[in-house]
This record gives structure tokens, C-alpha cells and sequence, in this order.
């Protein structure tokens, strides 16, 4: 079948110092994949998912959706089908209202106000009062908002960056239980950058492993931390280097 997503060879370095940051990464995305991101701080995984919105250009290499150049894409239809949740969720001037029908208005498409209740009711903001400005909630709240916004788009690719990293542990369990129940009703596919392994285990079947600069593993999540391949992946899983069975 046809991967919804190619990276083809991407590669990318800072474009102050020049540093490397990744190296012809290739891997393909099937539709309703989970994958997540696992790698030290630093490794350019944030940056990757950048390039993978259009947010960031790629120095080198392609990505293709639905089989087709990010070239010849509008950057604008490309981000309504893949959608770039930040780590530092961006509040749109105004009220929470206009935040959450701000993407029905930028792609044309009318506001599903039920929907728009139903998904800040299960991420635990069912008594928001919509009539506030946007600026005044907390980090928190604001990821939340951010993230109900995004899903209202109803993206084929969500591309999460540490997406729960400022939430509490309920609202963390309430984001997680939306997110699946809408990967299970929508059939999205997600890419998620996070820094705990045991969400990535709870959340992905895949996990692509970035470290050196280059794709170290793209693998089954179960195979990632039972039997990883590389040194690199070991060291980050601070495994010993028999294997887990050698555990004490
Ligand atoms: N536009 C930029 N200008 C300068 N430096 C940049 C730029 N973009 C990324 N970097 C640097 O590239 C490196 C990788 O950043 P990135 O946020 O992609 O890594 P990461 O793997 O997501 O890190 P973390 O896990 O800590 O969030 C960092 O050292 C960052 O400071």
C-alpha cells in the first residue's frame, strides 16, 4: 500500500554553525501509523517534525503526501492535512472562542461546535468559559485548547512535540484517552516526540530512534524496547549491554 507520508533522504543542519542536526533520514508513514520520536535531547527531533509541517525547510531530500513533492503542495492544504502541535502551545490574540473557530475560518470549512465542545470536555475543560481571552489561561489549559484546535482540522498526520510535557498527571491521562479514542474513531496517524518511554509505549506501535544524527532504528515498539539493535538505543535505554534478560 502507499505510505501517507516519504521522507526521502531529509537532511538538515543549523543554519547558523552549519552543525548537522540529521542526515538522509528516510522512512515512510502508512495511514493511522503511531510512531514515536525516542532520542537524547538535542538529537533534532523537534526539528524534524518543523520540517515535516513545512514549518522548516530541509537542507536536502523530499517528503511526499499522498505521493506527491512537498513542492508541489500548498504549504497551506499541506498543514490542514498535517498539523504541527508545538511544545509551547501559541495562543491566537482574542478569546478562547475565536481560537477554537480560527481554523474553520483560515481553511473555510464550517465550525463543528459539537465536536469543538466534546473534545475540551474530554481533555477535562468541559467548563471553560469561551468568552475569556486566550492569553490568560495557564500553560496547561493552553495545550489543551491548542490541541482540541488542531483536531478540529481533523488531520490525517498529527505531529505532537512533547505535547502532554506541561500538563498534570490527570490532564496527561485525559489528553492520552482522547487522543487514541480519536485515533481509534478518525484512523489518524501520529507522530509523537516525547521523552518518556513509557508514554511512548502506551501511545505508539513504532518507534523511530534518532541519535547522531541519523534514523538509528525504525522499528516495532515491543522489538524497540525488548531488543534494541544498536548500541546507541541501549545506552538511551540504559540497558546492559547482554540484554534486558541479563537484567539482575
Ligand atoms: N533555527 C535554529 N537556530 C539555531 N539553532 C537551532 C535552530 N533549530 C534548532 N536548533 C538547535 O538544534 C538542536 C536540536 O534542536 P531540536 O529542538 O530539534 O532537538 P530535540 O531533539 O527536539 O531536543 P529536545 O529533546 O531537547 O527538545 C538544538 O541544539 C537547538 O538549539
Amino acid at each position: 500500500m502507499e505510505p501517507i507520508l516519504a521522507l526521502d533522504r531529509l537532511s538538515k543542519s543549523i543554519p547558523e554553525s552549519g552543525r548537522s542536526l540529521f542526515a538522509n533520514v528516510s522512512a515512510q508513514v502508512a495511514a493511522g501509523d503511531r510512531i514515536a520520536v525516542l532520542g537524547a535531547s538535542g538529537q533534532g527531533k523537534s526539528t524534524l517534525l518543523k520540517v515535516l509541517s513545512l514549518l522548516v525547510g530541509a537542507d536536502r531530500g523530499d517528503i511526499r503526501l499522498e505521493g506527491k513533492s512537498f513542492e508541489q503542495w500548498e504549504p497551506k492544504d499541506w498543514r490542514s492535512k498535517v498539523v504541527y502541535f508545538s511544545q509551547q502551545p501559541y495562543m491566537l490574540p482574542g478569546t478562547i472562542e475565536s481560537n477554537m473557530t480560527a481554523v474553520s475560518r483560515l481553511h473555510r470549512r464550517e465550525f463543528d461546535r459539537r465536536l469543538a465542545e466534546e473534545l475540551l470536555s474530554k481533555l477535562g475543560l468541559g467548563r471553560l468559559d469561551w468568552s475569556k481571552e486566550a492569553e490568560t489561561l495557564s500553560g496547561g489549559e493552553k495545550q489543551r485548547v491548542a490541541l482540541a484546535r488542531g483536531l478540529l482540522l481533523k488531520p490525517d498526520i498529527l505531529l505532537l512535540d512533547e505535547t502532554t510535557a506541561s500538563l498534570d498527571a490527570n490532564s496527561k491521562a485525559l489528553a492520552e484517552e482522547t487522543l487514541l479514542e480519536w485515533h481509534r474513531r478518525e484512523g489518524s496517524a501520529a507522530i509523537w516526540v516525547t521523552h518518556d518511554p513509557e508514554q511512548a509505549r502506551r501511545m505508539s506501535e513504532r518507534i523511530w530512534f534518532l541519535s547522531d544524527g541519523k534514523l538509528q532504528e525504525d522499528t516495532a515498539a515491543e522489538s524497540f524496547f525488548e531488543h534494541p539493535v544498536t548500541a546507541a538505543a541501549r545506552a538511551y535505554l540504559r540497558l546492559p549491554e547482554g540484554g534486558p534478560s541479563s537484567c539482575p
